[in-house]
């Protein structure tokens, strides 16, 4: 990352630091040895993929896109099979730096596809598709959501239904909105798909099942008799991905092509029950765990691009005529960006539990064992939730803390935004997610009524309601961990009452659910909080020396952040007093002063190559106004110094204005 000059600001803000990134940088990375190796495959990737001088991909039409992201997945490709990678991790930090925030067209097939084939079907059925699947001769999606229906799955159209007689089920799309919407790389890149059907049965409907169906010839690529199918068009975003849309005319396929895992259709038609029907979302909670990591990425990358632009950018005095400021000097300024810092590291941490949960559970379902799989749907959806709200709004806010060249592609933060902000609404729109979660805590309270012990993450919910928090200047992370949870445990309770004062009086329990559904989001969003603060509090303090005081102080400055952000839910019944809430602004100032020098160093250890940034704002040197100079230099406008629309449009524009006034003398020079 060594460049010959370094902004001189950036390097006094690495000098000042108080701590060794490097000890960061390990403790995200596994260690000194993984350090080393993710550096050296990302270094790697980045000279190989620079060969192709790629355009920005802002710069090109939907079709260039797609082409660049399909090449980038073949330069990925190569370099797999010449380092012989097969870690995971490893896989992930040499595409991330060979396609940088590019939705590649394989994504799907890589994560949904193959999760589902491995999850989902049965020891006959993944020794005969896994094979295929892993040499990419099925190339697959996850082809789910249709037009009318994405959240509702109860709702989906398309129908599976068997024919004991042919042994085959025959999959249809009846209606305009059953046609299958948005899976990603359906448009043009998969052969085959797992189509979620309904799965109909001598005659009786079962709801929705997994099916493999194959959409276009192994080798010719045209689509088969009975798929109609293609790209769905230019989005907000995402659009080097080819999402599409799939119609299925009365298409059969052999029975056995249901995945038969957890749900049979035997020869004669006869359906066997699953353990547990919504085993068959095993794979949505999977990406919802991994959800959570990826917009922690995202966002650890927007606040590296704010925060390094923010100490390089100077603009205006602070003391009248002692000369300009860094940018990052600015209150103002440290306020819109260290507590994004913070919220960056606390996704991290939680993403990291969370997937070690996810791992847990898993293997248990695996041995039959299905006693957590509740617990583990409902913090997925709520993590999945509260990290893509926090992280694409946190990408806006430091684009706009980036002023006028935050709004440049060159700035690389439009594009983080756009890949970003459908994590919102993939894998389970947000505000669906967060009820999902409230569904859970409201069963727990009412189990807690009935005296019945909770799961170990809900524990919390037994404590009594009422007292006041200990909070005091000192900021003791566990009375900040003990008020997160008060403040969820009151809400829960709060609204648990609500409903049941709607039940004892008659109301339907659907209706009492829709019309408490605001504060049932609040209250899942605050038990969500109380997990990320008790995941970071936990996890700085296994740190030790001044990285441990570091790293302190920026976990009180995300949940002193956090509780006056939503003040009035913290002192609703007192638990927080006036007083307490005065010191706890006092002292927000106090870490945001006390982050400040810190502030590159802790961006720094999340160690993003340059490429992988892209971005003229957070170059490592803080060259950033040589950077934007090329990019504007180098805009396809600039091709010509006097393009052929000046004389089609502009010139014959002009001559018809001045026609309305031919006595106006115009001199030869200005
Ligand atoms: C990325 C690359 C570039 C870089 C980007 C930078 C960031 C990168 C980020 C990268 C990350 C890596 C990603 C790789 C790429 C992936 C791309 C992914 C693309 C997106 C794919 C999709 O977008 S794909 C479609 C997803 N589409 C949904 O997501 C539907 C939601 N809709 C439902 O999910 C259900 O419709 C809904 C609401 C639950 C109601 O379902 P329902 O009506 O059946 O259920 P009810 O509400 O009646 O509940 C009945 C009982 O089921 C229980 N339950 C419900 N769900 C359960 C579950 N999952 N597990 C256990 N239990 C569950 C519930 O808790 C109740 O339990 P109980 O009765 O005991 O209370
Ligand atoms: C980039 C991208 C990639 C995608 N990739 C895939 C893919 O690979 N495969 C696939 O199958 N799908 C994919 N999807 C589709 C995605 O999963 C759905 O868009 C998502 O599940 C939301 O469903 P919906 O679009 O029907 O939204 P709707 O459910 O129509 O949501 C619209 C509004 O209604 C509200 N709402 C809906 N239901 C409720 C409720 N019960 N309570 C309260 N509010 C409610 C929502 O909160 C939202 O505000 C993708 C989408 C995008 C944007």
């Amino acid at each position: 990352m060594a460049s010959a000059t370094v902004n001189p600001d950036l390097q006094k803000e690495r000098q000042r630091a108080t701590f060794d990134a490097d000890q960061l940088t390990y403790f995200l990375y596994d260690g000194p040895a993984n350090t080393r190796r993710k550096r050296y495959l990302q270094n790697l990737a980045v000279q190989e993929t620079e060969k192709y001088k790629f355009r920005p991909i802002a710069t090109l039409s939907q079709e260039q896109q797609y082409e660049q992201a399909l090449m980038r997945s073949f330069i990925s490709g190569q370099l797999e099979d010449r380092l012989e990678l097969k870690n995971a991790k490893e896989l992930s930090f040499l595409r991330e730096a060979v396609a940088p925030q590019v939705a590649v067209p394989y994504g799907l097939h890589m994560s949904m596809f193959m999760n589902t084939l491995e999850t989902q079907s049965t020891e006959e059925q993944k020794a005969r598709w896994l094979p295929l699947a892993k040499s990419f001769r099925m190339i697959g999606t996850y082809a789910q959501t249709e037009m009318g229906h994405g959240t509702f799955l109860r709702g989906l159209e398309t129908t599976a239904t068997y024919d004991a007689k042919t042994k085959e089920f025959v999959v249809n799309s009846p209606t305009i909105t059953s046609i299958k919407f948005w899976p990603g790389g359906l448009g043009k890149t998969a052969n085959c798909c797992i189509v979620m059907a309904r799965l109909i049965t001598r005659g009786h409907d079962y709801g929705m099942h997994p099916f493999l169906v194959q959409i276009r010839d192994l080798d010719t690529h045209q689509p088969l008799p009975g798929i109609t199918v293609g790209d769905i068009g230019a989005k907000f975003g995402f659009n080097s991905n080819d999402n599409g849309f799939l119609r299925l005319d009365n298409v059969r396929i052999p029975r056995d092509n249901m995945l038969m895992r957890y749900s049979q259709v035997l020869e004669d038609g006869t359906y066997v029950k699953p353990k547990n029907d919504r085993l068959t979302y095993g794979t949505m909670t999977l990406i919802r765990s991994n959800i959570v990591g990826g917009a922690a990425r995202s966002l650890s990358m927007a606040v590296t691009i704010a925060v390094r632009y923010s100490a390089v950018r100077r603009q205006s005095e602070i003391q009248p005529g002692a000369g300009e400021v860094q940018v990052l000097d600015f209150q103002t300024q440290q306020m819109k960006l260290l507590p994004l810092v913070a919220t960056a590291y606390a996704l991290t941490i939680a993403s990291r539990n969370m997937a070690a949960f996810y791992l847990r559970v898993r293997q248990q379902i695996e041995q039959g064992t299905l006693e957590e799989l509740p617990q583990l749907h409902a913090l997925s959806a709520g993590l999945k939730a509260l990290s893509s709200w926090q992280a694409t709004e946190g990408i806006e806010a430091c684009r706009l803390a980036c002023g006028g060249h935050g709004y440049s592609h060159a700035s690389g933060l439009p594009k983080l935004y756009g890949t970003g902000t459908p994590l919102v609404t993939y894998e389970g729109e947000n505000t669906v997610m967060m009820l999902q979660t409230a569904r859970y805590l409201v069963k727990c309270h009412g189990a807690l009524q009935q005296g019945q012990k909770l799961p170990s993450l809900m524990k919390y919910l037994e404590q009594p309601p009422g007292g006041s928090s200990g909070l005091d200047p000192r900021l003791d992370l566990s009375d900040l961990v003990t008020a997160y949870q008060h403040r969820a445990a009151r809400m829960v309770s709060d609204v648990s009452a609500k409903l049941m004062s709607a039940a004892s009086q008659g109301q339907k329990p659907y209706a009492a659910w829709n019309s408490n559904s605001v504060e049932l989001v609040e209250a899942a969003t605050a038990h969500s909080e109380a997990y990320v603060v008790k995941s970071f509090v936990e996890t700085v303090s296994t740190f030790s020396g001044k990285l441990c005081s570091v790293m302190e102080t920026l976990c009180r400055l995300y949940a002193v952040r956090g509780i006056l952000k939503s003040l009035g839910e913290f002192m609703q019944d007192g638990y927080i007093n006036s007083q307490q809430a005065k010191m706890l602004r006092s002292c927000l100032a106090d870490l945001l002063a006390e982050v400040r020098p810190n502030a590159v160093a802790l961006v720094d250890a999340f160690d993003f190559p340059d490429a992988v940034l892209d971005s003229a704002l957070g170059r490592w040197d803080g060259q950033v106004y040589q950077a934007l100079y090329d990019y504007a230099v180098n805009s396809k406008l600039n091709e010509k110094q006097v393009l052929d629309t000046y004389h089609k449009y502009q010139r014959p524009f002009m001559e018809s204005q001045w026609k309305k006034n031919t006595t106006v003398a115009v001199p030869a020079r200005l």
